[in-house]
């Protein structure tokens, strides 16, 4: 498979070495406005770098756009003339539309909407995919690749922003509780590494406990909380100070952000 990347950035390029580690390309093109950034990437031996939007697409079979949602009306109309009966188109932009994609491909072209994390880079994305009617065909095979990657979903297109807020945006909020955990490790007489590793070790497990077990986070506690125990005292305090409610109120907040951005 010949993939492209069209706008190799920040997730541009965290998909790009996904899909690099995990052998999913035969040949990729990755493009950015100044493509002397991505040079590194020529390494890997099968990757091209350039500026040449055109050139991409017309060599590939899979176009990935990852430009910021300002960008991307330009750019999807300068390749547009391009796209082919075979072409898969992959947008991971933020709150454009498979309506607004297919008012200027056509809607006879294979659309899917993609909501990766930049935890793609590690082959531990959670990815949202969603897709147009005629591209209905072509979600196993975007399953397939973003699978190699992480974890996927297909949801309906209505669920998109939320997706956005919860995989996409959820890695930094949940940088920031391993941050804030870490900050509380070195008050405790940790120093930073140390701190940071039971951090990152200890989110990794609670996580793989409810992936591997299936159960409810609450049941996970349960096992934890000793009664008048140290965890449950703290817990509590985490509550009163509004731990859960800032986190969902943070949420709905940057779901309501989504809607400005576009009108921006
Ligand atoms: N950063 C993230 O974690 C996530 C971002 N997204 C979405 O992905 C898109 C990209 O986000 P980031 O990677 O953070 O932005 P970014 O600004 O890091 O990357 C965008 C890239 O597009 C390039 N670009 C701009 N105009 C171009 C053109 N005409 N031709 C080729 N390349 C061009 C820029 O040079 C830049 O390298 C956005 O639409 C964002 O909403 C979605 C999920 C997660
Ligand atoms: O912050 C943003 O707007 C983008 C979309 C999700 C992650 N980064």
């Amino acid at each position: 498979m010949k993939i492209a990347i069209i706008g190799a950035g920040n997730l541009g390029l965290s998909i790009a070495t996904g899909i690099l580690n995990s052998g999913a390309a035969t040949t990729m093109y990755l493009t950015r406005r100044y493509p002397e950034a991505l040079r590194e990437f020529e390494a890997y031996g099968n990757v091209v770098t350039s500026s040449d939007n055109r050139m991409a697409v017309s060599k590939s079979d899979i176009i990935i756009f990852a430009v910021q949602p300002g960008d991307f009306p330009d750019v999807l109309q300068s390749v547009a003339d391009l796209f082919s009966d075979n072409h898969v188109i992959i947008s991971t932009i933020t709150g454009f539309s498979i309506g607004e994609i297919e008012a200027i491909t056509g809607p006879e072209r294979f659309i899917i909407r993609a909501m990766p994390n930049t935890a793609i880079s590690v082959a531990h994305s959670m990815t949202c995919l969603c897709s147009n009617e005629h591209g209905k065909t072509r979600l196993e095979l975007a399953e397939a690749i973003f699978n190699r990657m992480g974890h996927s979903m297909i949801i309906p297109e209505d669920r998109m922003q939320a997706a956005t807020v919860i995989c996409a945006s959820g890695i930094a909020f949940w940088m920031r509780l391993i941050r804030a955990t870490t900050q509380g490790a070195i008050q405790l007489g940790f120093d930073a590494e140390e701190a940071q590793e039971l951090a990152m070790h200890t989110s990794r497990g609670a996580a793989e406990l409810l992936i591997q077990s299936g159960r409810h986070p609450e049941a996970e506690i349960d096992r934890v909380t000793t009664p008048m125990g140290c965890t449950i005292e703290g817990l509590n305090e985490m509550e009163h100070q509004g731990l859960s409610a800032s986190l969902i109120r943070g949420i709905i907040t940057s779901f309501e952000k989504i809607s400005e951005i576009r009108k921006g």
